[in-house]
């Protein structure tokens, strides 16, 4: 039997977390083998602490195998204490016509302050992925805040933007998203993201792979598959966050919560031979990869070897490397305002 592991959840009774915690406690995130030990941690008011506890409540009463205990506090010398992984999800959403620029004055003071918890009291292996939003920049002012901790342990969530382009796909070519493979979303987790297909192929029941272009432009014709590609995939794949809180009324939760999921998963187990996914990486461990200078964090595609993420580097052609350029820039500004901030 595994010793158990310690994970800290931040924004414990939250949209996400309602889906999130149950699905780490099932064996879903770290593997059917693996204990954990939940910390579940929240504003120190007690309101949100209560309603923790009753998620704390239904969490026992799953009686999950591999849930050994759970920890809930509004202390972060206690909830970051001794973690081996933190989800950093506690932070405000996007409400209406909120711009990034407004999430990021609202939320980088929590992330000031869990980087500095991170720095004191977390294991200095702790990996991290930060999905509050603006999950890169937050990614960038955690890590700064806990210099001890090396920068490739900071990552940010672009996998629910790479598995909505992997739905858009499938959804298009009427196969099984299982079947779509090695798609990319590069950059910024806004609307300057670039999900890019070039790569990306559908893998047949018999084995065969047919380049994503080839099959689309199979079922609509060269012509219109392009289109599509430039046009309706690009902007639904940039704005579905929107989309999704216009048609809710609230933002995305239990798909974040299966990004987030997928993204640990794949850091803890590692990717499919062959595969890579797209993760948020701190771009002072990247060697310049796609042209991104030092300081952001910024989304690659990733392969995982023995808990350690790489960035693959594909040939990307001239138009798409001028987009990725834009959505560097894109968090070079943000950097600028968290550092004003
Ligand atoms: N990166 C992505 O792809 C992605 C996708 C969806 C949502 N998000 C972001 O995730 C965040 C959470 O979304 P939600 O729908 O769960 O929000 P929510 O409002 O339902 O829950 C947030 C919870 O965080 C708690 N919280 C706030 N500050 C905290 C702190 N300092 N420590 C601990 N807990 C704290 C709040 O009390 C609340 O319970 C938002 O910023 C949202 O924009 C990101
Ligand atoms: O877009 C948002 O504000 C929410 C979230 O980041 C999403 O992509 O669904």
């Amino acid at each position: 039997m595994l010793s158990p592991i310690r994970v800290v959840v931040t924004g414990a009774a939250g949209q996400i977390c309602y889906s999130l915690l149950f699905r780490i406690a099932r064996g879903d995130c770290f593997g059917p083998e693996q204990p954990v030990i939940l910390h579940m941690l929240e504003v120190p008011v007690e309101v949100c602490i209560k309603r923790a506890e009753g998620v704390a409540m239904e969490l026992r009463d799953c009686a999950f195998p591999l849930l050994a205990d759970i920890v809930i506090t509004g202390d972060a010398a206690v909830g970051f204490k001794d973690v081996d992984y933190a989800f950093l999800v506690g932070a405000a959403p996007r409400k209406g016509d909120m711009t990034r620029a407004d999430l990021l004055r609202k939320n980088a003071g929590i992330f000031v302050g869990q980087g500095a918890a991170i720095e004191q009291y977390a294991k200095k292996t702790v990996k991290v992925l930060v999905v509050g939003n603006p999950a890169n920049s937050n990614a960038l002012i955690t890590s700064v805040n806990a210099p001890s901790v090396p920068r490739e342990n900071f990552t940010s969530m672009e996998r629910l933007d790479h598995n909505r382009a992997i739905g858009q796909i499938a959804t298009k070519l009427s196969v099984l998203p299982g079947q779509v493979k090695n798609i990319a979303v590069f950059g910024n987790h806004s609307a300057t993201m670039v999900p890019v297909v070039d790569f990306g192929y559908i893998l047949g029941t018999d084995g065969t792979k047919t380049p994503i272009r080839e099959a689309l432009a199979a079922v609509m014709g060269a012509d219109a598959a392009e289109k599509y590609l430039a046009g309706e995939f690009l902007t639904c794949v940039r704005t579905r966050g929107k989309a999704i809180i216009d048609a809710r009324g609230m933002s995305s939760a239990a798909s974040a919560a299966n990004a987030a999921i997928d993204h640990v998963h794949n850091w803890h187990c590692g990717t499919p031979e062959g595969e890579w996914v797209s993760m948020g990486v701190h771009t002072d461990a990247t060697n310049g990869a796609y042209g991104v200078k030092a300081g952001v964090v910024y989304s690659m595609p990733c392969r995982v070897v023995d808990g350690k993420w790489e960035v693959v580097d594909l040939p990307v052609s001239e138009a798409t490397a001028a987009l990725l350029a834009a959505s560097a820039e894109d968090l070079f500004g943000e950097r600028a305002a968290a550092l004003e901030i």
